[in-house]
């Protein structure tokens, strides 16, 4: 970071901290979409368009492009990252801007409960790196089964996991050690890092599991994910990667890529009798352009807004674009099947010790100083990957997140739109709690996206459907259970810890710690991870899959999804290293067919 002296660089901080805090989300996408007339310009004649340069399409930029005499075109409808962007512990103050989308889930029947509207945020990045200029940079691949899964279940050739492993080790650059180098890539693209933790925190938790039959594990993304372990990180020193860093900031010199910024994308041109892509309509600055495509239009927009532009391009679930009066071009379950880990944010570990507290400009000192990535409201020290059975060759059931300092209730508030009682209740000590997340590795549950209308000016309806199926908050429940069961272990007595009985507005008709009253606080607390994943299913039907394992829309030619949008199902995991993966991949599936591999 270049600062004159450290009092700028704390000015800049608290300038985006305090920007954030009044900021406004706009209903709708009038920020980003203001055409000033109808005409539209020529933009010229490109190989390739890529639509988004997030975790998909800032690999595909890349990778493409190494082709010299491919002429790439990447539009991206945000702008660039700032310094800002780079710290990651401050990374929740990027949602109230415009490097996020701003979207929230619709109210939620069986989730969501404390959020304003029963509406969980949903940021999803805006801008250069897309999701991996806002998110939380942890670095987790999944469990070999669930890309196992993608061959047995789904009926995916060539994804399975000693298939796709060569693509995830082709991007890493792993620093972190002891690490198990038959399954890590070094000198790639990708740093991956792990933080300090705090040593008291280790000290607890390490026997905490062990006790459960959880051993620690140095390295997850090794032979075995299931275990408690220290998180991986996308990070370089003390600074976040993302795609933008890593993928497109040092390659901006070769002239055939072409990057192009503010520009939102509103329709894919399509050849409706030979169905096929031949370019892309979208706005920049006010002004309408059409950009040409000679071989092929990849879309890589995310998890949500990918489908959004299928659909509003006359892709998608006929009886849908019937009623929003979109002509049809081909009819796919777009926007159908999505799914986001859903989380209980409200298990919490009060301690008679004091594990944390800095002020903020103390921890940006240390920040600065490269001692330390900057941790605050969102911190993660150590994550289990627990599998019930405690089998290593089944996936994980659960991931449990351990963080200090957790948020304190103002961030509660702020980061997660929660509502005043509920923060009131919680009442968090920041420098002693613990906080401890619980995300549902798998969800049966299965929601969607759809259009509000046929205007790319309204933001898509994201509906996760969290906890239709009742087996999924079971399954919640029982990581809660497990965690219960530390409760009375002389290890926690040691640190004066015990788990917080917190007064649960909405919960009070319920015994406290019995089953009722835990299902009822995880209705309230549980809230979005934002993964959106699958309403793009790659598989082997159209009927229940938009594409196939080449990632070729069903139906049409000349046009591809590579993002988020298309994995089968969630992984036991983050998003991003998959997507990373992903696009590697689909980057040696397109060299391939023009012989160029
Ligand atoms: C807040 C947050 C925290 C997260 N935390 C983690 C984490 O810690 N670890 C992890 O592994 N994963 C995390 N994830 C998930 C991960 O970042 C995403 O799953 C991943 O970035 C998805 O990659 P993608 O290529 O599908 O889409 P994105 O990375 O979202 O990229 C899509 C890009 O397309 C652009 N775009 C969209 N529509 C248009 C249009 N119409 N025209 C032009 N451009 C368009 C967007 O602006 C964006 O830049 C998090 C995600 C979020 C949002």
């Amino acid at each position: 970071l270049k600062y004159d002296n450290f009092e700028e660089f704390v000015d800049m901080v608290e300038g985006n901290i305090s920007a954030a805090e009044n900021y406004t989300i706009s209903k709708d996408n009038s920020d980003i979409l203001n055409q000033s007339s109808s005409a539209v310009k020529d933009f010229g004649t490109f190989d390739f368009i890529i639509i988004g340069a997030g975790a998909g399409g800032g690999v595909l930029a890349n990778r493409l492009s190494e082709i010299l005499e491919w002429n790439v075109l990447l539009l991206e409808a945000g702008g660039s990252p700032d310094d800002f962007t780079k710290i990651l512990g401050l990374s929740a103050y990027t949602y109230y801007s415009t490097r996020s989308w701003g979207y929230n889930v619709t109210s939620q029947k069986h989730a969501c409960l404390a959020a304003n509207e029963e509406k969980c945020i949903f940021p999803q990045g805006r801008g250069l790196g897309g999701g991996t200029t806002i998110n939380g940079g942890v670095y987790v691949r999944g469990h070999p089964e669930d890309f196992d899964r993608w061959v047995s279940v789904y009926g995916n050739p060539g994804w399975s996991y000693e298939e796709v492993l060569p693509y995830f080790k082709k991007s890493e650059n792993a620093l972190f050690e002891p690490r198990d180098s038959y399954y890590h890539g070094e000198g790639g693209y990708w740093t991956v890092d792990q933080c300090l933790s705090t040593p008291t925190v280790v000290d607890l938790f390490k026997p905490l599991f062990k006790e459960k039959g959880i051993d620690f594990i140095d390295d997850y993304s090794g032979k075995y994910e299931n275990g408690i372990a220290q998180y991986q990180m996308s990070l370089k020193g003390n600074e976040r990667v993302s795609t933008y860093s890593a993928f497109l900031e040092n390659f901006t010199s070769r002239s055939n890529l072409n990057i192009s910024l503010n520009n939102f994308v509103t329709k894919i041109a399509i050849n409706k009798a030979t169905k096929t892509a031949y370019g892309v309509y979208f706005v920049k600055d006010g002004v309408n352009y059409f950009a040409k495509a000679k071989k092929e239009v990849i879309v890589s927009a995310g998890g949500v807004n990918s489908a959004q532009l299928l659909m509003l391009s006359g892709i998608g679930p006929k009886k849908h674009l019937k009623d929003l009066n979109i002509p049809l071009v081909k009819n796919l379950p777009v926007g159908q099947n999505l799914q986001d880990h859903v989380m209980f944010i409200g298990l919490i570990f009060r301690t008679n010790r004091i594990f944390y507290n800095q002020t903020m400009a103390e921890m940006l000192k240390l920040y600065e100083e490269n001692q330390r990535p900057l941790m605050t409201g969102y911190s993660v020290e150590l994550v289990s990957f627990t599998n019930f059975g405690r089998n290593q060759t089944i996936r994980p059931d659960i991931e449990y997140q351990i963080s200090t300092p957790p948020p304190s209730g103002s961030q509660f508030e702020f980061f997660f739109g929660i509502n005043d009682s509920f923060v009131e209740a919680i009442n968090i000590n920041t420098s002693s709690d613990i906080n401890l997340f619980i995300y549902l590795m798998h969800p049966k549950s299965r929601g969607s996206i759809t259009l509000k209308s046929n205007s790319p000016l309204d933001k898509p309806l994201i509906d996760p459907n969290y906890f239709a199926e009742d087996e999924d908050i079971e399954t919640l429940y029982r990581g809660v259970e497990l965690i219960l069961s530390m409760n009375n272990s002389q290890i926690l007595k040691d640190y004066g810890a015990y788990i917080v009985d917190v007064e649960y507005p909405y919960c009070e008709s319920y015994e406290k710690f019995s089953k009722d009253w835990w299902l009822c606080a995880i209705k309230y607390f549980s809230y979005s991870t934002f993964h959106a994943v699958s309403a793009n299913r790659m598989g082997p039907d159209p009927k229940t899959s938009v594409v196939n394992a080449r990632l070729q829309v069903y139906g049409m030619k000349n046009l591809r999804v590579v993002d988020s949008s298309v994995l089968p199902e969630l992984i036991s995991g983050h998003i991003t290293a998959p997507v990373l993966m992903l696009a590697e991949k689909a980057s040696d599936i397109i060299k391939e067919k023009y012989n160029r591999h």
